[in-house]
């Protein structure tokens, strides 16, 4: 029996050309996933990820399996998180995500991650986004000019027309970079010196950033207002106050992950109102009048539908 075992290796350029403009087809994708992980009916499994904190470099490895049922899909997604790579001119996040056949086992694609994990980010904070936030939202801040800073934009200006777009960051040169690479492109953002000048009267409010210590406090927020909380991925750092935690209905993406690796629940001691799946399933509400927190972690669930998007795209544009 010939048996051709070789996966196909998609690196970021190619990533890119089968997964730009297509916003609306990920978030319908990601979308299901947060269903399937909330009907917890054993369609997905996904455990708690790993990670190995790499102490003398301040890094941190991440390994993130998953099985979806429906998609006859398997992947894993290794990843690396430097805090310090911007002082070596790196990425803070790298790695690939592995998709394998739920069939038989094959391995069917070696995908670079960061392109994915930029943009299945964004996607998702898109979904919690639509179900949480007032209607028609004006005003949007960004804290943060990263990575996860831009993917956040593209996919909340594709969504709604905002009045404005303010954009706060730690080293104010890389926010007004940030600010003029967008502006250059058509748009109209502006870069704020503070975040409360950022995020006054903002309806949406993202913070994605490296911060360890809270940089949004309740009093600058806006009743009602919805906040993405994209950074703090681990049990020590906070990007909120608790204050701000605490007056707000907190939902996020994986219960138990947020109880073991969200420093903004776990310090602030709230308890999680919601998965953002189980609102879509209607078994939770969605309080869009109140303040209301996504803090997202992040899914391997997420990663396997982004991956197997661009898998499929790539194949079925081969077969032309
Ligand atoms: N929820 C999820 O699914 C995911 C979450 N993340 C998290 O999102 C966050 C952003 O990631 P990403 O955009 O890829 O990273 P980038 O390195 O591209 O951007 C990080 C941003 O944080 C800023 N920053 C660094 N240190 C601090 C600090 N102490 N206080 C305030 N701002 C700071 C940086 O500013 P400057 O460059 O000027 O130093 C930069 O704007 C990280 O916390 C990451 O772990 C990432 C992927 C998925
Ligand atoms: O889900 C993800 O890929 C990550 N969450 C925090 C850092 C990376």
């Amino acid at each position: 029996m010939e048996f051709d075992s070789s996966p196909v290796f998609l690196n970021s350029e190619k990533i890119t050309r089968y997964i730009d403009g297509r916003w609306d087809s990920l978030i319908s994708c990601l979308e299901t996933s947060f269903v399937l992980y909330s009907s917890d009916d054993g369609q997905v499994i996904q455990p708690v990820r790993e990670n190995v904190t790499v102490r003398d470099y301040n890094g941190l490895l991440f390994s993130m399996p998953v099985c979806s049922s429906p998609h006859e899909a398997l992947a894993t997604k290794i990843i690396t998180v430097y805090n310090d790579n911007h002082l070596r001119g790196l990425p803070r996040i790298q790695g690939v995500i592995l998709l394998f056949s739920a069939v038989d086992g094959v391995l069917k694609a070696i995908l670079e991650a960061p392109v994915i994990t930029a943009k299945r980010t964004a996607g998702a904070t898109a979904v919690a986004t639509k179900y949480l936030a007032s209607e028609n939202p004006k005003i949007l801040a960004i804290l943060g000019a990263g990575v996860q800073a831009r993917s956040h934009f593209e996919v909340l200006t594709h969504l709604y027309n905002f009045e404005e777009v303010r954009i706060w960051n730690i080293h104010q040169n890389n926010g007004e970079k940030l600010v003029k690479e967008l502006n250059d492109k058509g748009f109209h953002c502006v870069c704020c010196s503070n975040v409360e000048e950022a995020v006054r009267d903002a309806d949406i409010i993202v913070t994605a950033t490296f911060s360890k210590t809270p940089i949004l406090k309740a009093v600058w927020v806006k009743p009602g207002a919805h906040i993405n909380v994209i950074g703090a991925s681990n049990p020590t750092s906070q990007e909120l106050d608790p204050e701000l935690m605490r007056s707000a209905v907190v939902y996020t993406d994986s219960r138990e992950a947020a109880c073991v690796e969200s420093g903004d629940i776990i310090i602030s001691e709230v308890e999680v109102y919601a998965e953002i799946g189980e609102v879509i399933l209607g078994k939770k509400e969605a309080f869009r009048d109140k303040t209301t927190v996504f803090k997202s972690l992040g899914m391997a669930v997420q990663d396997l539908v982004s991956a197997k998007l661009v898998y499929d795209a790539y194949t079925s544009d081969l077969q032309k």
